[in-house]
């Protein structure tokens, strides 16, 4: 049994990793570190989390002490580096699995995302980092066609206020969503930059946050250099995620939020193509917190540790 750390136990993300950990019997949570929930049972946060494990308020050293396989910090941006430089000077073997935007540009770091990026970078690898929600669902509608595009994918995402985090803001607060829809970060968000980054192409991303808890969807407007068929659109994706357990290919309707909030895995559809056949509009709906981040990190924390990537999860 592998041992995992928890850093950030508290968040929405670490209560989904708590869960999925309980799920697997070749991994389990070795420790939890929230500072809010320090000395409560882990069982306070996720009732499937170990009895008798107790929710622990661990700095950088107290973490780089702990004599795990792999810690996942799941922080908010920003917070990671002193958990990182603490764990290499103490334990440089250890797998670092980090679910912030904090090392999705630093070429040291393994981008993990199994279903483009490749596994051969993953096995085995002791730093990942863990995409963003949107960033996941934006690069699965984008990617089987990236070679014919013409130019940049404009790309429109609504989130669940999950997405937001726990830190109180306007971007979670149910009262200021409540009948609304807010767009966000109107230029330059951070997943427009991860996305373009990583499919080695231009996208132009326009996020929205609304009143449900869970779930996202991602519909990406895509220009072709010359002109395609259906049966060539729908073999891009198909071929593309073949053999991919937790892509479903949806191709007699068009995707909603429904399709992908409380799954493990993301559906991805639409297959819309203009009369001219430039132009196509896919769709893909997943959970930001599972397939968007903790489902992912269970992905990546198996791949690291030469572990089934899929137990638990399909
Ligand atoms: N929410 C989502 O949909 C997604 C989130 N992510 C990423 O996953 C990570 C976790 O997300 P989420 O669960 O929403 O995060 P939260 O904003 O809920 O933060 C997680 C926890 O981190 C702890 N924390 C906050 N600041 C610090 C600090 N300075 N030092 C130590 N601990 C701190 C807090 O617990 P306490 O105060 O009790 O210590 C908090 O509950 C983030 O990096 C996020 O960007 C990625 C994809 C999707
Ligand atoms: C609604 C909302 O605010 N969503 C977040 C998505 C958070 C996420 O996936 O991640 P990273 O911070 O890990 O990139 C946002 O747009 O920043």
């Amino acid at each position: 049994m592998k041992r995992i750390g928890l850093v950030g136990a508290r968040g929405h993300v670490g209560r989904e990793l708590i869960r999925l950990l309980a799920g697997r019997e070749d991994m389990g949570l070795a420790f939890a570190s929230s500072r809010a929930m320090a000395g409560a049972p882990a069982t306070a946060l996720a009732p499937e989390a170990p009895e008798g494990l107790t929710i622990e308020a661990l700095g950088p050293e107290g973490v780089a002490g702990k004599d795990v396989d792999a810690v996942v910090l799941a922080l908010p941006n920003g917070e990671a580096a002193p958990y990182v430089a603490a764990i290499e000077a103490a334990r440089p073997g250890a797998v670092i699995v980090d679910l912030s935007a904090d090392y999705r540009f630093d070429d040291a770091w393994a981008y993990g995302l199994p279903e483009l990026q490749g596994r051969e970078r993953l096995r085995g690898a002791t730093r990942i980092a863990n995409p963003g929600c949107y960033a996941t669902a934006g690069q699965f509608c984008v990617a089987p066609v990236r070679d014919r595009l013409a130019g940049p994918a404009h790309l429109f995402g609504v989130s669940g206020y999950s997405g937001a985090g726990t830190s109180p803001s306007r971007r979670n607060d149910p009262v200021a969503l409540a009948d609304n829809l807010m767009p966000y970060g109107l230029t330059g968000h951070l997943h427009e930059r991860e996305m373009s980054r990583h499919l080695g192409g231009e996208v132009r991303f326009s996020p929205h946050v609304a009143a449900f808890f869970r779930g996202l969807i991602v519909t990406a407007q895509l220009e072709f250099a010359d002109p395609l068929d259906e049966a060539t659109l729908r073999n891009a994706y198909v071929r593309g995620f073949a053999d991919e357990p937790l892509i479903e290919i949806v191709e007699d309707r068009v995707p909603e939020i429904t399709d992908g909030a409380n799954q493990n895995g993301a559906a991805v559809g639409g297959f819309a193509l203009g009369e001219d056949g430039r132009r196509a509009v896919m769709v893909c709906a997943l959970d930001n917190l599972l397939k968007g981040a903790a489902v992912q990190a269970i992905q990546n924390l198996a791949l690291a540790l030469e572990l089934d990537e899929f137990d638990g999860l399909v």
